[in-house]
This record gives structure tokens, sequence and C-alpha cells, in this order.
């Protein structure tokens, strides 16, 4: 018999087997669509699966079943629902699934995003929120930041000194976003070819990739042995690569420690780890597991945030322009924005929520149940997954007046916020699992955006009109534009 048929048949008994052993436990679940024999629901997602989601719960309602291969799964897509989860029953839905390609590209989960829920995920948080993303670290970085936006608008202003040039905005605030990350969390930024052979750009895409695609190995668990989709190779070769650079970084930090320096996060952790007062064990592997984490954690969500609030900006001429006016006011023409100004800056900081709350860069986020628990009245039991999609709930009409509309007008007066307070805007989610870095998030769209909305007018190139512009959504861990955003910037600050 082939192993095709070998594996077939495996999965049908298995299948009938789990069926007949979930009969009773059926029938307290939430609503959901007919589910299909072992696919479960898996044929209905397609390449947007947060639409598809959304669609399917406009039928079926905010918390509905679904059978994704052997995985029980709820799907949470309203405001209520997601703070019964997020807050009311945090600590029972705090774990994170198994994840493939969290197994093979962090240690086996030992990092935080992947960590299974526990004294180990607890320990770790607690590292970072207590030596890497204090107020005074993200302090500490503020003349980095500053430097690295004011090279890239020098170089934009020498560009299009003498003609008008086309810019790819979102490679530009890529490149910033990894430069301004890498001298953060290394120390230096760092050049594609102090990667492998593919480049740091294109191997961190790969990674990104692989953990979004659907691996039949977390849908039916005993197949990611077979590896029938070619990912676990991948998975393991792509490990090799990021191991072999982590272990460059942290040798050449060993081997080039100057007290008097300022510390970058391998240094601090370096002194964590030979101080040994950690109540718990943190080595080598620990640190890389976090190094893994602030790489892809930072560097993707931040400048994905500013690539769709800056598409929008250009959709809306409108906005941008009052936008400007209000940078104008606070800061006037004669200098670039500080930090210092965004306490004054309300319009800047109602784009922004607008901005995240219209594009979800994290749509779907994803716990486990480490208990059996009733969630409005329905039964879910230990071990089923729980989806919540952001990206419904942040368009739920229900709670936003025309929420296809960019209107960051709707937040005047109201005290919806980013922070992890309102479940009908959760960019950064909440709870437990929360992002240990909003306000450092917070700093660096809101800086990029500022900078490049008050330094310069954008113009599309081609004749191209604000409402051509293209929304297309690529999804991954982190859903980003499908096309490149092209604009001609012309300099508008008065030249010193
Ligand atoms: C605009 C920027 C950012 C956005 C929108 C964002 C969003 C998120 C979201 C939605 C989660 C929860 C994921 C889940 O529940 O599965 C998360 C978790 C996380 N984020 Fe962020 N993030 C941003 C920036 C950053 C930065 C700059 C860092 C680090 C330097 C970071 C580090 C982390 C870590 C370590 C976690 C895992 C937390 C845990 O599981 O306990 N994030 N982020």
């Amino acid at each position: 018999m082939s192993l095709i048929w070998e594996v077939v048949v495996v999965v049908t008994i298995v299948y009938v087997l789990y069926e007949l052993l979930n009969i009773h436990n059926r029938k307290k679940l939430p609503p959901g669509p007919r589910g299909l024999p072992i696919l479960g629901h898996l044929h209905l997602l397609g390449k947007n699966p947060h639409h598809d989601f959304q669609n399917l719960a406009k039928k079926h309602g905010p918390i509905m079943y679904m059978r994704l291969g052997l995985v029980p799964t709820i799907v949470v897509s309203s405001t209520d629902v997601a703070e019964k989860i997020l807050k009311t029953y945090d600590h029972i839905f705090a774990n994170k699934p198994h994840n493939e390609a969290g197994h093979y590209l962090a240690y086996g989960q030992k990092n935080i995003i992947f960590a299974k829920y526990g004294p180990y995920w607890r320990n770790m948080r607690k590292l970072c929120t207590q030596h890497l993303l204090t107020n005074q670290k993200i302090n500490s970085f503020q003349s980095l930041r500053r430097q690295q936006v004011e090279l890239m608008i020098k170089s934009l202003q020498n560009e299009g000194r003498d003609n008008r040039v086309v810019v790819d905005l979102s490679e530009r605030v890529a490149s910033l976003n990894a430069n301004m990350t890498c001298l953060m969390v290394f120390g230096k930024k760092y050049m594609d070819e102090d990667f492998d052979k593919r480049g740091f750009k294109a191997v961190l895409q790969e990674v990104v990739h692989l953990a979004a695609i659907t691996n039949l190995g977390d849908f039916f668990p005993f197949l990611g042995v077979i590896d029938l989709q070619g990912l676990t190779r991948r998975l393991k070769d792509l490990s090799k690569v990021f191991d072999e650079f982590l272990e460059k970084i942290i040798n050449e930090h060993v081997e080039s420690r100057d007290e008097n320096q300022s510390k970058d996060f391998v240094d601090t952790m370096l002194d964590i780890m030979q101080s040994g007062k950690m109540e718990f064990q943190f080595d080598r592997i620990h640190i890389k597991a976090v190094l893994f984490d602030m790489i892809v954690a930072a560097i993707d969500t931040s400048a994905t945030s500013i690539d769709w609030i800056l598409t929008e900006l250009l959709r809306h001429p409108h906005v941008m322009k009052k936008l400007q006016i209000e940078l104008e006011q606070v800061v006037g023409l004669e200098r670039m924005v500080k930090e210092s100004d965004f306490e004054n800056l309300n319009y800047l900081d109602m784009v922004v929520k607008e901005g995240m709350r219209l594009h979800s860069v994290v749509p779907v986020t994803q716990r486990e149940a480490m208990e059996d628990c009733v969630v409005d009245g329905f039964n879910i039991r230990k071990g089923t997954r729980i989806m919540i999609n952001h990206y419904a709930i942040q368009r739920d009409p229900n709670v936003w007046s025309e929420p296809e509309k960019f209107l960051p007008e709707r937040f005047i007066g109201s005290s919806v916020d980013v922070r992890g307070r309102d479940f009908q805007l959760l960019p950064f989610n909440s709870g437990r699992r929360s992002c240990p870095a909003i306000q450092l998030g917070i700093i660096i769209v809101r800086l990029v955006v500022a900078q490049l909305v008050h330094c310069f007018d954008w113009e599309l190139p081609n004749d191209m009109q604000p409402c051509d512009l293209d929304l297309e959504e690529h999804f991954g861990i982190v859903t980003s534009k499908e096309k490149h955003l092209m604009a001609i910037p012309t300099y508008r600050l008065n030249e010193q």
C-alpha cells in the first residue's frame, strides 16, 4: 500500500474514533457551519481566513464552532465575547496552541510568543518587561530612533532635490524599522551580507511566511512527522540559518564587551545570564529565543502598521492636510517632529488609532483552553483552540458607525484607546498574552508617520487617483499590503 493510502486509512480511523468520543460534547457547542469528515471546516478557509471567519460569523454568530482538521476551534467575532475570553476567563485561555513553526524556529516554543502558559513563560515575560521593555530602556533609545528617522528623511530629501522621484515607501519604512530594531537589539545595523547568502530581509520574510502557512501538522498533529508539505524540512533549514546568525551576534558581544558603552538587548541579557541572579534557568538558548521574538515581533508589526496608515493618508488627502496643519501649529516648519511633541498632537493620535482599527496587522490571535469552560452558555472543552478575529471586531457595524471608512474624527471625545482596555480595538491584544511592547510600538508608529507627513508633501505617481490606491491584503502572522506603496515626496520644511 502506498504511503498516501496508509495516511488516508490512519486519518479515517482517528477521525471516526474522535467523532464517536465527541458525540455528547457537541450538544452544547456554539453554532457553526456544517463540516466535512476529516477536513472539518478547513476547506472553507481561503487566502484571507480573517475575511472567511467574518463572513461565516455573520451567519452563525459571534461565538462560532468550527473544526479545523482534528482541532476543535471557537471563532470569536464580537467585543463582548472577546472580553470574556481575554479578561473574565483570561486565566483559562492564556495558553498558546501547538505551533509547528514555533516549535522548529523558536527552540521548541521556548520564546515568549509561542511559549506554553506557565512558570517558564511567566519568567521570560517578566525578564522582558523588567529589563528590556521598561520605559527607561525605551527612552534610552530615543536618540537612536531620532538619528535613524532623520537619516531616512535626509536621504529622501536629497534624492528628490533636483527631480521628482517615485519612492517605494513600503520598502523605506521596512528598512528604517529593521535598522532601528537591530540597533536596539544587537547594537548595530545588520546588512544583508551579514546573514546567509539569501540576505537578512529575505530570511526574515521566509520566517513570517512559513509561520503563517497552513501547516497540516498544526491541524493533524501526527502528520507533522510525515511532513507531507515539506514544511518541516524548510523550517529546520531556516532555524539553522537563524541560529548561526544569533550565535554570531552573541559571540561578537561576548568578545567586545565595553562597560562604558550603552547597552543593547544582547548586552543586557548577557549581564543577566552572567550575574547568575535569575531564579530560573537562563542560558544562551533562552537569549536566542528572546532575540528571535524581538526581531520577528518588532520589525514587521511596526513597519506594516505605518505602511497601512500612510496608505490611508494618501487615499484621504484632506486627512493628510489636516494632520500637516496640526504638525505646523505644534512643531512649526523650522524643525522636525520630536517624541516630546506627541502629547500635543491629538489628531495624530486619532489618525494612528483609526489606521490600526481599519487595518489589523495581526488580524487573528490564537489561544488554547487549559480547562473546560462555559462562555455565553456554550461549552468550551479543554484543548479547544480559540481564534479571536480582531479584524471582524474592529469592523463590527454594531460597534463602529461606517466601519469600512477611514474616519479619524470618530475618536473625537472618545476615550477608546489601543492599550488593551477597550475590547473593540485591540491591535496589541489584551490580557496576559498581550503585547509587552505597546509603548514602544506606539512611539515608533507615531514618530515615523508624523515625520514623513510633516517633512514632505506626497503625490501619487502616474496620475493615479487616491481612490485607485490598492488595499489588497497579504495574510500572514503579520498582514501586510499586497502591493508596495509608491509615492513622490516634495520636501516642505524651511531649509536651514
Ligand atoms: C505596532 C507594533 C506592534 C503591534 C501592532 C504588536 C502586536 C502584538 C500582538 C497583537 C500580540 C499578541 C499576539 C497573540 O496574542 O498571539 C503581540 C505579542 C507580542 N509582541 Fe507585539 N506588537 C508590536 C510591536 C512589538 C515590539 C516592538 C516588540 C518587541 C520589541 C513586540 C514584542 C511582542 C512579544 C514578545 C509578544 C508576545 C507576548 C506574549 O505572548 O506574552 N511587539 N504583539
